[in-house]
This record gives structure tokens, sequence and C-alpha cells, in this order.
């Protein structure tokens, strides 16, 4: 898979907010760089006020983490950086640190196309903290935004009730590199192919489309370019029928679909754009069906999201296929998924690790601190509820109790007899060394369709969805919170 450092044709360490580079810089000065860190990628709260979301990204920060260096001109546009007196802002002590970096951290990280919920950990690094540090922005990016555009596909092709969704997005996406990554996203969440010709080359998904207004508008008459349509794609007719009068317009399409017929092709369906998709999908079925042809589809577009799909869905639009591009792409209703990452502990000199917890009022925005891992229960191919756990757990209890961090309480015991249990976060990178073996992108898709199954569909409603239980273990929630009380204390000596 090739990613942006093709489209850029630079390295992509300079990809980051500048103060991962003086707080690498002052790691440096105080010799902290090389202690053994780890930090937690997770998000808070499930994106579209909904139950569930589908993990992505993991492709491109495995090229990312593979191809992290600082390449030349990176070095020398840091070295020529100044400070307000005119001195340097990096010693070259620092710049040739810098020149000299392999990328060498562990990596966890749930695969894509998992269903995630708030506060799992997606990814958990481990290595020497300035590397740690210095992945935080770069990894943040990419999470954010094709996690949150997988969610939304999800969403939107859950609605569409197994149509296919094409991704029709490339135009209104926000710039090249959110398209690509919309599409790619797009597709892992769901969607059937997309519009975008380059994803489709990059990445391997399947591209499909129709014609556009100007198509019809370019001849005299509707009829004439459907003609003409269908002398160039035979096999490959879709006729937008809404130029001039909708009804009007499937009465051509039908009259050159016998045409074409004749010369023993099958015209494939038909596209509305405007109006009342409900309205004109059904007199378009119903005028198709009494011409003789019943597996001609029809595909809708026209703003199109999760919403309105459902209410087509109630209304029984007659549409096969969803074209959708704007409100996907570009996630209109929550432009962020809003995950961060936090630093969760460090090590000292006599191995020990200490974790680290950042306090706040707010206690939806204290972190989960310690080297911890999650596993999902789940019975008869339904998952029951994630635990989040120290690494040190015995993992082979009978029961367990998990508390809501957020909440205590909400707490579920889990008695484990007869339950299957999987480990959600998978070893990626050791020491630097990927050992994790990508899946292909329909494998990915695939994940997706699995991981979606088991989960009941009450967790899935687009509205007032039913809470999976995720939990911090009661070793792990006690630690927190007595970490979270002695930090406090600190605080106020
Ligand atoms: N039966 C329906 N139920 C609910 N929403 C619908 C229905 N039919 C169309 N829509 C949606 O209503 C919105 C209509 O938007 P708008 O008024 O801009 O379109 P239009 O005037 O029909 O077409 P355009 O301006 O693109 O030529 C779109 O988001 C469309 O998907
Ligand atoms: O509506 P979206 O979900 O973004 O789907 C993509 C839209 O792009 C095209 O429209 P076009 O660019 O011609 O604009 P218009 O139809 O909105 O005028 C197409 O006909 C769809 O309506
Ligand atoms: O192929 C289509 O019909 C298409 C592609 C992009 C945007 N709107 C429609």
């Amino acid at each position: 898979m090739k990613i942006t450092k093709d489209l850029y044709q630079s390295s992509l360490a300079l990809l980051t907010d500048f103060y991962q580079l003086t707080m690498a810089y002052a790691y440096w000065k105080s010799g902290k760089s090389e202690q053994e860190a780890v930090f937690n990628l997770f998000f808070r709260k499930n994106p579209f006020q909904g139950g569930y979301t589908i993990a992505a990204g993991l492709d491109y920060i495995i090229d990312y983490c593979r191809n992290f260096s600082f390449d030349k001109a990176d070095l020398d546009y840091l070295a020529e950086m100044k400070n307000a007196d005119g001195s340097s802002t990096f010693e070259k002590g620092f710049i040739d640190y810098l020149q000299n970096l392999k990328f060498s951290c562990d990596i966890d990280a749930v695969e894509e196309g998992t269903v995630v919920f708030p506060n799992i950990p997606i990814i958990r690094v481990k290595g020497p903290l300035i590397q740690c540090q210095l992945l935080e922005t770069p990894l943040l990016n990419i999470v954010n935004f094709q996690t949150l555009i997988a969610t939304k596909a999800s969403r939107i092709t859950e609605a569409a009730k197994g149509d296919p969704v094409l991704e029709f997005g490339l135009r209104r996406a926000q710039g090249i590199d959110g398209a690509l990554a919309a599409s790619r996203a797009s597709y892992i969440g769901g969607c059937s192919a997309t519009s975008n010709v380059m994803a489709g080359k990059l990445f391997g998904i399947p591209v499909s489309g129709t014609h556009a207004h100007s198509w019809i508008m370019s001849f005299d008459t509707e009829l004439q370019a459907f003609h003409a349509y269908a002398e160039a794609f035979p096999d490959k007719c879709i006729f937008l029928v809404d130029t001039y009068d909708t009804v009007n317009g499937i009465k051509n399409a039908i009259e050159v679909g016998k045409v074409l017929r004749e010369k023993g092709k099958e015209m494939l369906g038909i596209r509305i754009d405007s109006g009342d998709l409900a309205y004109y999908s059904s007199i378009a079925r119903e005028m198709l069906d009494e011409a003789g042809f019943p597996d001609a589809k029809v595909v809708a577009s026209n703003d199109l999201d999760e919403q309105i799909i459902t209410s087509l869905k109630i209304q029984e639009a007659q549409i096969n296929t969803w074209g959708v591009g704007t409100k996907l792409v570009t996630a209109y209703d929550q432009p962020a998924l809003g995950a961060v990452y936090k630093l969760a502990a460090v090590k000292h000199e006599d191995g020990r690790w200490e974790p680290k917890v950042k306090v706040s009022q707010q206690s939806i925005k204290i972190n989960i601190p310690g080297l911890h891992d999650v596993v999902r229960f789940s019975k008869n191919g339904k998952a029951l509820a994630d635990m989040i756990f120290l690494i040190d757990l015995d993992l082979n209890k009978r029961s367990y109790t998990i508390i809501d961090p957020n909440d205590p309480t909400r707490r579920k015991k889990i008695d484990t007899n007869s339950l299957e249990k999987e480990n959600l976060l998978k070893p990626i990178f050791e020491n630097g060394s990927k050992i994790y073996n990508r899946p292909d992108i329909h494998q990915i898709k695939e994940n997706t369709k699995r991981n979606l199954q088991l989960f009941d569909k009450a967790h899935k409603r687009l509205v007032n969805p039913h809470i999976y239980p995720v939990g911090l273990e009661e070793s792990l929630y006690k630690m927190r919170t007595d970490l979270v009380l002695k930090m406090k204390d600190y605080d106020t000596q």
C-alpha cells in the first residue's frame, strides 16, 4: 500500500505539532529521551451519538512507522530554526540525534474493522519516551479521521440494509488526502465501491459510476444522449433520468433499454438525483417492471445520509443502490472523532513501571493509568462486555467485576464459565520490527462485517442505542482511583 509519502515526495517526520519537537528536544536535553514509556490512543465518546465505532487507519500507521526518519531536508529545516534572539532553536547535537533516530517501539493495536468503544486502547505504544511522544500527532491524525469515516460508512450501510452503497464524495471531500483516506475508510466501513479512481488504484477498492447531467445537456435531447451512452457503454448503462422531467426520463431510459436488448445487452438501471426520491423511485419501479425490466436497478443520490436512507426505507422507496457523497466523506454531523493519546506509565531504572494519570475536574477526561490490555468476552458468537485490565492480571479467574470508569455505580459481574474471550490488542511492531501480517483491504472489510455480527442490533440503532458494557477490572479501577486521589493530594499540599 502506498500512502502520502508518495504523494508528498518527502519524509513525513515533520507532519507533527511543533510542541512534539520542543518536548523531544527537552527530553533529549534532560537525559530522558530513552526512558521507556507507554502511551495509549483511545476516544471518549462514540461519534454521531451512536452506540459503536469502527477502528480504521492502522495500515497507514504501519507505513508511517516503517518510514519514520528525518531526511536531510527535514534536518536542514530544523537546524535553521531560530529563537527570538537569533540563536538556533535546536542544538546541533539534537539534529544529529534525530538523524540517527530509528523507530524501535512496540506497538499493539486493534485490527482495522474491529468494533470498538470509548476508553478501549485502540493503539498502545511502548518504547523510548521521545519516540512515543513524536508519534502522538501523526497517529491521532490518521486514526481520528479514518475511524470516524469508517463508522459513518457503517451507519449508512446499516441503514441501507444490505443494498450496495457507492461512495461519491471526492468532489466535496476535505482535500486530496482527506478524499483518499475517506474512500479507503468508507470501503472498510461497508461501502461497495468508490467513484474515486485514484483510491481504486492505490488501495484496490472497486470503482464505479454512472454519468452526470452535463452528458445529457451536451446533446439536443435526452433520448439522443441515452442512445449515445448506450453505444459507448452497452454493458454499463445506468441512465440519469432527472435532467428535465423524471417520468419522461424513465420513459426514455426504457426506450433505449429496449434497443439495447435487441442487441443482446441489458440496461443496468437508472439513477434519480433530485425530487422526492420515495415517490420517483416507486414510479420508476412500476414503469420498469411493466416494461419488462424487473432486474433494472434504481440508484438514488442527492445529499443522502443514514437518517434520510432510514426514512426512505420506512416510506418503502424502491431504491436498490445508494450513492452517498458529501455527508459521508466529510462526516457532516460530527467533523472529528476526538481520540486522544495519553501517557499511561513510565519505567524506572530499577525496572519498575510507574502508572501515570492526568487528573481532571471532568471524570471523563481522567485517563486510564498503567500497562493495560483489553479483552472481549462473548458467548455463542455474541459479544457481552469488554474488560480493560492490568497486564499482570490472572486471566483465568472464574469471575470478574468490571466498573464503568466514569460512573462507579455502573458495574457488571462477568462469570467467565463457558465464555469465549479475545484479546483485542494484537502485536504489530516489536522493537521497531513489523511482526503483523497486514490483511488486504477486502479482508479488512470482511473483518468489519464479522465484527458487526457480534453485536446486538440494539447497539447499532441510530437513535438512543443501547450502551455496550466496557469497564475497568476492579483492581485497575481501584489503582486508578487511588492514584487520582494521591495526585490531588500532591496538588493541594
Ligand atoms: N421522500 C423523501 N424523504 C425524505 N427525504 C427525501 C425524500 N426525497 C428526497 N429527500 C432528501 O431531501 C433533500 C432534498 O434536497 P433538495 O431540496 O436540495 O433537492 P432537490 O430540490 O430535490 O434537488 P436539487 O436541488 O439537487 O436539484 C435531499 O437530501 C434528499 O436526499
Ligand atoms: O449529494 P452527495 O451525497 O454529495 O452525492 C454526490 C452528488 O454529486 C453529484 O452532484 P453534483 O456535483 O452534480 O451537484 P448537485 O447534483 O448537488 O447539483 C451527484 O449527482 C450527487 O448528487
Ligand atoms: O458516478 C456517479 O453517478 C457520481 C459520481 C460522483 C458524484 N456523483 C455521482
